[in-house]
């Protein structure tokens, strides 16, 4: 079996879990958060200071390695594992999203997707078929099956039909699937924000028996009340004896809602894309370094951290470095804001083998600032 979830334990206060990730990369500790790697490399870092940090997954795109620079290149390499020398678990996702949320003038048929390149306009098709071709090429050890996410709002006509061709496509993905001992195929639940839909993809999936279920179709737009109230819908229709990826989520507060619901598996791209103009993730909250206040401030960005960038330099430096531009300056707030996404994980999984997630999630809520719901 490529992929093996271990549950270990259930919160007695929630419903999160304590469980295990089993792949051929290594061994995952879940909940878990997974810093994205877009294009091969999760912008800034090394793989030696992601592993530091204590990464032992990240993400990458179908949809941006297939532009760029083509999945035959990357298996030629070995893979991504052997292109970005990076030997721990590797996630891909399938491409659908992305080519709606990048490509212009696209048509979804049954057969697919027809989209023109972001990067020059060339006329490109991916169906379930070829997204399963591209993600056996790049071979990570674990993928997704090719879905549409639905935009929000949506009608339920359009959304109960895209959720029907989704759930098509992915027997298409299993049926394209040529080495399931080495690379586990994800199916994608969606329906979007309509439970009943939700139910039918959840059945239909997982009478398909994937080795894991993603849930889709969320983190696009919609109130974190919705959200929230879709999962609660949704987790319990998964098997506990599988694992439950959240796509596109998220924010520090919407990891911990999201394992409280049975969550497993984050991705998310905020704690590299804010570092980038300098906002930064603290325990009191984010922190915005170009500020003027920080100046003369010779403390770290966060006094509870211990990271590499909280130990060595000060608030006053690396905004004079983000001011500058200097890349060194987004290294620094890259590294620290995805230590902090890892410890904070690392202090959810702790609170669910001491049975109070709940009590941990409503004082790093009051200390991050965050209004009770
Ligand atoms: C590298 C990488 C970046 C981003 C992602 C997740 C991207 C993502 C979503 N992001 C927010 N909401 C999302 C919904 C979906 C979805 O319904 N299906 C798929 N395949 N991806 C989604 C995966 C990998
Ligand atoms: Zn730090």
């Amino acid at each position: 079996m490529a992929v093996r979830y271990e549950l270990i334990k259930t919160c007695k206060q929630t419903g999160a879990r304590l469980g295990k990730l089993h792949t051929p990369h290594g061994t995952i500790d879940t909940p878990v958060f997974m810093p994205v790697g877009t294009q091969a490399t999760v912008k800034t870092m090394s793989p030696e200071e992601l592993k530091a940090i204590g990464a032992g997954i990240i993400l990458s795109n179908t949809y941006h390695l297939f532009l760029r620079p083509g999945h035959e290149i990357v298996r030629e390499a070995g893979g991504l594992h052997g292109f970005m020398n990076w030997d721990r678990a590797i996630l891909t996702d399938s491409g659908g999203f992305q080519v709606f949320s990048l490509s212009n003038l696209r048509k979804i048929t049954e057969e697919g997707v027809s989209f023109r390149s972001h990067l020059n306009g060339e006329k490109l098709f991916i169906g379930p078929e070829e997204a399963t071709q591209i993600q056996n090429a790049l071979g990570a050890d674990i993928f997704m099956a090719f879905d549409e996410c639905a935009p929000y709002p949506a009608e339920y006509d359009y959304v109960k039909k895209s959720m029907e061709r989704t759930t098509r496509w992915a027997e298409r993905c299993l049926k394209a699937h040529t080495r399931p001992n080495e690379q586990a195929l994800f199916g994608i639940v969606q329906g979007g924000m309509f439970n009943d839909l939700r139910a039918q993809s959840a059945r239909d999936l997982v009478s398909m028996d994937f080795p894991g279920y993603a849930i889709g179709g969320l983190s696009v737009g919609e109130p974190f009340p919705l959200m929230y109230e879709v999962l609660e819908h949704t987790v319990p229709l998964l098997p506990t004896s599988k694992a439950r990826y959240l796509m596109g989520v998220g924010s520090p507060d919407a990891l911990i809602d999201g394992a409280i619901r049975g969550i497993d598996m984050f991705d998310c791209v905020l704690p590299t894309r804010i570092a980038r103009n300098g906002t930064c993730m603290t325990s009191q909250g984010r922190l915005v370094i170009r500020n003027a206040k920080y100046a003369r401030d010779f403390t770290p960005l966060d006094p509870n951290c211990d990271c590499y960038t909280c130990k060595n330099y000060t608030r006053a430096y690396i905004r004079h470095l983000v001011k500058s531009e200097e890349t060194f300056g987004i290294r620094l707030t890259t590294y620290h804001n995805l230590h902090f996404l890892v410890k904070l994980m690392e202090q959810v999984r702790q609170a669910i083998a001491e049975d109070r997630l709940q009590d941990f999630r409503d004082q790093f809520f009051a200390q991050y600032g965050l209004g009770e719901d």
